[in-house]
């Protein structure tokens, strides 16, 4: 069985929704379950072949972050899976200090892996990684809009050198070359990398193609047992699981107990933007153009900002609106230079807190009032809406966009929504009064 750990919840719902379009009956919890997979804790769980914890350790303290996801593991590991997947943003977004290095070293070092595969590509939503260095689109990635994300804006594109700055083993590339030489060329440079004394293998990957083979590599390896200690981790975004998956040959989804209805409930609907990505931006202009009630959060509307007031003012605004007029929508989504004022105000660190808290007490007062299908948009923000409303986990359903599904929980429909991911007008449609 595969274990997945999502360092931020949309990458939770990314690696989830691509190991289930790929056959892979995928159970996704939000946090650690409390239980440590003893059969008895466990009597309700439906049939599966995977598992995928959503943590939010992008951002958090490294020391915090490493605990965190080791938890994560030991719960895995009780659970029985085999292969360990360290699901990081396809954009690799970390700071100098971490946390993608320091939590790859602690879970190399409990699965005592000698070689950790990985990659960051995802073709499909134009990340791809080429001789090492990482492409947004047409462009490297220190030149892409990440360069100004908010928490960890990303100067350098070659990917061992990022990881190296972060962790305490080495790093080498797979080159594409090699990629596309398919699995007994892969085997043989990963074994050539590690006799050299690197831990993690960065695989280019331009191409569904090529990451399709390496995961049919990486399968073949894990198969083959103790060959590079059995592969027990390897990590990288959604498109690296979405190749491993493939190469398990499962080749229909199962039709389990439980499985989520085909069609989206329609409800009191609400949209929550904290991402300030470019797409986010964009799908945000796209609800207010289109005429519905928008709020936006002021972080530097008061001299010392307070997450309850900032709240409480919006859930007022809330109340005020008229459901005739839409589902409406609350952010505090900026563009860069705006962005830039509010953190030289308030500090980076302290204008995120503020707004993710208000947005998670906006939640949870949204819930309060009715709403029962709400989006959210941005990771760090999704995480603080989950945490906030005590969500603990949920049923994949269908994708409103690709990497971004519907998910089930007991009382509310969830879309979650990576900052990067969707159409223009995904928060205006996914929040239409029928959704298709
Ligand atoms: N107006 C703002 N000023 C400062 N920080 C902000 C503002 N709006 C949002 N943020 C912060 O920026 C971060 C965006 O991250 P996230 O929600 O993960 O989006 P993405 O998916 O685009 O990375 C959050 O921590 C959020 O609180
Ligand atoms: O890999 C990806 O790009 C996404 O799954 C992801 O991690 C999204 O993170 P956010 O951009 O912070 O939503």
């Amino acid at each position: 069985m595969i274990g997945a750990i999502a360092d931020d919840v949309t990458g939770a719902t990314d690696v989830a929704v691509a190991l289930h379009r790929h056959g892979l009956r995928t159970l996704l919890f939000f946090g650690t379950p409390l239980s440590f997979g003893t059969p008895d804790a466990e009597p309700d769980l439906p049939p599966h072949d995977a598992v995928v914890i959503a943590l939010k350790t992008r951002t958090a303290p490294r020391e915090q972050a490493v605990e965190r996801s080791l938890a994560a593991l030991d719960w895995l590991r009780a659970h029985g899976v085999g292969q360990v997947y360290f699901k990081y943003c396809s954009t690799f977004d970390s700071t100098p200090e971490g946390n993608i290095g320091p939590v790859l070293d602690a879970l190399a070092d409990a699965l005592d892996a000698p070689l950790v595969p990985m990659t960051p590509s995802s073709p499909e939503h134009g990340r791809t990684q080429y001789l090492g260095y990482l492409f947004v689109g047409e462009r490297l990635l220190s030149e892409s809009h990440m360069r100004d994300h908010p928490l960890t804006p990303m100067t350098d594109s070659y990917l061992p050198r990022v990881l190296e700055a972060q962790s305490a083993h080495r790093a080498g590339v797979v080159p594409l070359e090699t990629v596309r030489g398919g699995p007994a060329a892969i085997a043989k440079r990963l074994a050539h990398l590690r006799s050299e004394g690197v831990r993690y293998a960065l695989l280019d990957a331009v191409e569904d193609g090529d990451l399709a083979s390496a995961g049919q590599a990486l399968d073949d390896l894990a198969s083959a047992g103790q060959v590079l200690g059995g592969l027990r981790l390897v990590a990288g975004a959604a498109g690296l699981a979405a190749g491993l998956a493939l190469a398990h040959e499962v080749s229909k989804i199962h039709e389990v107990a439980g499985d989520p209805p085909a069609r989206v409930p329609a409800g009191r609907a609400a949209v929550l933007a904290g991402s300030c990505s470019a797409r986010t931006l964009e799908q945000v202009r796209a609800v207010i153009e289109h005429g519905r009630p928008a709020h936006r959060l002021d972080a530097l509307a008061e001299p010392d900002p307070d997450p309850e007031a900032l709240a409480a003012n919006a859930l007022t605004w809330y109340d005020a609106q008229r459901p005739e007029d839409g589902a409406p929508l609350i952010y505090s989504s900026l563009p860069p230079a705006e962005l830039h004022e509010v953190q030289q105000a308030l500090g980076r660190e302290r204008s995120a807190e503020l707004l993710e808290s208000a947005l998670g007490r906006i939640a949870a007062g949204l819930v309060e009032r009715g709403v029962t299908r709400l989006v959210a948009a941005g990771g760090e923000t999704s995480g603080a809406v989950v945490r906030a409303l005590g969500v603990t986990g949920g049923v994949i359903g269908p994708e409103a966009a690709r990497g971004v599904p519907w998910i089930f929980t007991p009382s509310l429909t969830l879309l979650l929504k990576s900052g990067n991911f969707g159409e223009p007008g995904l928060l205006l449609d996914a929040t239409r009064t029928e959704t298709p």
